[in-house]
């Protein structure tokens, strides 16, 4: 019976890879003869050969990303119906669905359906895969009858325990076969509105925030594809290990960015101080960058004398104050506002100018406007001019700001000569995270600095609206048949359009947003959301004006300065009351022993944590080890192979801060060489070293902690540093300490060293 399931099984999955194969033969050489017929025809038949290109292109990358489990479930519904689930949705030619979409509608049963309310299903069978055969089925049987009928039953590790034991290997794995209900009800949530996902370490917060985004361009497809999802993590590293999970869920509509990249052609590096990252990440940024533009309007102290072809004009601090005012009065960001003030000043001089020629009665060059070109023309009105309104780029005025102690004292009344201190930085010093937020801003409050460039934007624009619609005339004459073989909703007007344009120029909405800072993107999710500095809610705020936000965060392992110690307080500025908080209470990642080592640490140093059930034993006690002054790293040497040898093939990290982490990754590389990664982005290597911000969302087989207490610092909250390098491990955990330990681990303690 058990042999007749899989082989059944096994038949169906076959026929499922063949129809696969299928549709890659037909797309390819509906692409074939596309490409073949060529650039010829009317500009009609031109576009929508070009509509069939894109499309048959996309719908070919799509197909091939499902290779890998392209089938994980099936379900067995009370009207007697098979369903299964698999990456996308599969029919026929005579279209007989094959396979449901995981994220459509009909598929949500089969993560959150139970016993307790069935759903309609009666038995969910989880189908495992090895390249394209099925190696076992597991079934849930919902349906007590079921049992009773003498149904045969399939048992195993389970997919999910199968899936949490399985070796890591730097790159996080998409989970669409495993999805828990609650992690489930969170990808599904509406769209509108903020929604905080609050959970422990190893919750799923990342995948649940992944699986998000690719369920939110399936269901809202026609807003994100348009718009764009944009997809908010701590660090490039962070980024680095999610890049490849989206793509493997079939998604393109996605742009990926650090806090620090959010500032088109700046590549922000971490900002080391906490004390200045708390500074500048403070509310008291914003009345700052305002006076530093504010700062950069002068009225003269005194009249000024201005030379131009010979006669001499008078420029009066009055009139620079009125025109100013008047320029003020439009509303529109300095570097536009400046455009009416220039145009004022030039005006009152080309009058002065006009009366100066005609009561020297020389002749007849009164003409007006040859009089207004010599005054723009003249070097000293444009020196005044600049004086009195510099234009200015954002990064001209915060370097400038923060670089020129005259300047920051100017303006930096509310600042004490401490904090002036922190502010201030050389004015060509690489720009950090802090700092990319005060750009934004400063950007934001000067606007396009070259008018020409604002218009050249928009004419562009105007362009792109109008081959939007044609376009979508043209999609409207496609066949309609076509578009219901399963190839419907795979090329967009948008698509069209971007094809149309010229190659260097052809961009989907995700790249034209990514260098554009004023785009408004459809949705973001912000993962590690509790590092959040005010001014960098305030940046993301300003990418999405609809607000439309999934925030996902563990306040406990908050390790910036500048980061949120409670939702309600870093949330209320910009949302008020309105976001919605869903809670996720299971750990995936760590099992019992070391998430109880980490919640009981954490709770010793004050440190509120929701400390989620873990859903799995380990085979491992953490080991807590002391050892004599100056013995950590090479003790650290003595243990690696054993470390090594538990994570079977698996990665191995070693948490420390400097100067530990620097002698701990010299001592490894003597003796592991190329093996050992040193930090941010390097975990290719299978032993990697890293300091506790860099390991945030980031997991491991096995990971040493060094000096434990040294991750500890209370006056800038890094208690969350040890809480999170604790909780890294998926297998095995390890301290090794020479001062004492911290409180909580020594109570605690049950190693074995
Ligand atoms: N439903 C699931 N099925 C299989 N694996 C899962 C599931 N949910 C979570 N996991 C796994 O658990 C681990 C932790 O998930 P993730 O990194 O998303 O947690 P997190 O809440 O973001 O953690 P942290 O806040 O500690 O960084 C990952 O390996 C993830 O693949």
């Amino acid at each position: 019976m058990l042999d007749a399931d899989l082989a059944h099984e096994r038949d169906y999955v076959r026929g499922l890879y063949t129809r696969l194969d299928e549709l890659r033969e037909e797309k390819r050489s509906q692409l074939a003869a596309v490409r073949k017929a060529g650039a010829i025809g009317s500009s009609q038949n031109v576009s929508e050969r070009d509509a069939f290109a894109a499309m048959y292109e996309d719908r070919l990358a799509q197909l091939d990303a499902v290779e890998n489990r392209l089938v994980f479930g099936r379900l067995d519904l009370d009207g007697g119906e098979s369903q299964y689930i698999g990456r996308i949705g599969l029919s026929t030619e005579d279209l007989r669905r094959l396979m449901v979409d995981w994220r459509a509608p009909e598929a949500s049963h089969f993560y959150q359906a139970t016993a307790f309310d069935r759903q309609g299903v009666r038995r969910r069978r989880h189908l495992i895969l090895q390249g394209r055969e099925v190696v076992a089925i597991e079934d849930d049987v919902l349906d007590s009858d079921m049992l009773t009928e003498g149904t045969a039953q399939h048992q195993g590790e389970g997919a999910l325990l199968a899936a949490l034991n399985s070796k890591r290997t730097g790159r996080m794995a998409d989970i669409v076969s495993t999805i828990q209900a609650e992690q489930d009800r969170i990808i599904r949530a509406p769209m509108a509105g903020a929604l905080v996902v609050q959970g422990g370490p190893g919750t799923g917060k990342t995948a649940v925030a992944l699986h998000r985004a690719a369920y939110l361009l399936y269901s809202h497809r026609d807003r994100l594809k348009s718009a764009g999802v944009l997809l908010v993590g701590p660090s490039s590293s962070f980024m680095k290990y999610i890049e490849r999970v989206l793509p493997s869920l079939g998604e393109t509509g996605v742009v990926m960015s650090s806090v620090g990249r959010l500032m088109p052609g700046i590549a922000a590096v971490p900002e080391k101080d906490p004390r200045i990252a708390a500074l500048k990440g403070s509310q008291r940024m914003v009345p700052l960058i305002a006076a530093a533009v504010a700062n950069r309007q002068r009225i003269p102290s005194a009249d000024r004398v201005l030379e131009v072809e010979g006669y001499r004009l008078l420029l009066t601090p009055r009139q620079v104050r009125r025109a100013r005012d008047k320029a003020r009065a439009t509303g529109k960001p300095y570097n536009e506002a400046r455009n009416t003030f220039v145009k004022i000043l030039l005006r009152e001089l080309t009058e002065q100018l006009q009366s100066k020629v005609e009561a020297s009665g020389s002749g007849n060059t009164t003409d007006r406007s040859y009089l207004a070109e010599d005054v723009r023309q003249s070097r000293d009105v444009r020196v005044a001019v600049n004086l009195c309104w510099m234009p200015m780029t954002a990064e001209k005025l915060v370097a400038e700001l923060l670089g020129r102690r005259s300047i920051l004292d100017a303006v930096a009344h509310e600042f004490t000569e401490e904090e002036r201190d922190l502010l201030h930085r050389p004015e060509d010093a690489p720009w950090t995270e802090a700092d990319v937020p005060l750009l934004d801003e400063a950007a934001e409050l000067l606007g396009e600095l070259d008018a020409a460039t604002g218009h050249e934007a928009a004419r562009r624009e105007a362009e792109r609206r109008r081959d939007l619609e044609n376009a979508q005339q043209t999609l409207r004459n496609i066949d309609a048949a076509l578009r219901e073989q399963g190839i419907d909703g795979v090329v967009e007007a948008e698509d069209l359009v971007a094809f149309q344009q010229e190659p260097e120029v052809r961009l989907t909405a995700a790249e034209r947003a990514v260098g554009d800072r004023t785009w408004a993107y459809g949705h973001i999710i912000v993962d590690e959301a509790q590092e959040l500095s005010y001014m960098q809610w305030r940046l993301l705020v300003r990418r999405c004006p609809l607000k439309s936000f999934t925030i996902v965060g563990d306040i406990a392992q908050t390790s910036s300065a500048a980061g949120a110690s409670s939702w309600g307080r870093a949330l209320r500025p910009f949302f008020g009351d309105r976001w919605t908080l869903e809670e996720l209470t299971v750990n995936y990642r760590t099992p019992a022993q070391i998430a109880e080592a980490a919640a009981r640490m954490a709770a010793a140093a004050g440190l509120v944590v929701s400390a989620p059930k873990a859903v799995r034993e380990g085979r491992w006690d953490p080991i807590v080890e002391r050892v004599d002054a100056g013995a950590v790293v090479p003790r650290l040497l003595e243990v690696l192979p054993e470390e090594l040898e538990a994570a079977d093939g698996g990665l191995v990290a070693v948490i420390a801060e400097a100067p530990l982490l620097g002698a701990a990754r010299e001592a490894l590389r003597e003796v592991y060489g190329p093996r050992v990664g040193g930090g941010a982005g390097s975990f290719e290597q299978d032993i990697v070293v890293l300091d506790p911000r860099e390991a945030k969302g980031l997991e491991f087989d096995a990971v040493v902690v060094l000096e434990p207490s040294a991750l500890l610092d209370h006056e800038y909250g890094k208690v969350g540093d040890l809480y999170v390098a604790m909780t890294r491990p998926t297998q095995r955990l390890r301290l090794i300490s020479e001062g004492p330990l911290p409180a909580g681990i020594e109570q605690g303690k049950r190693g074995r060293g």
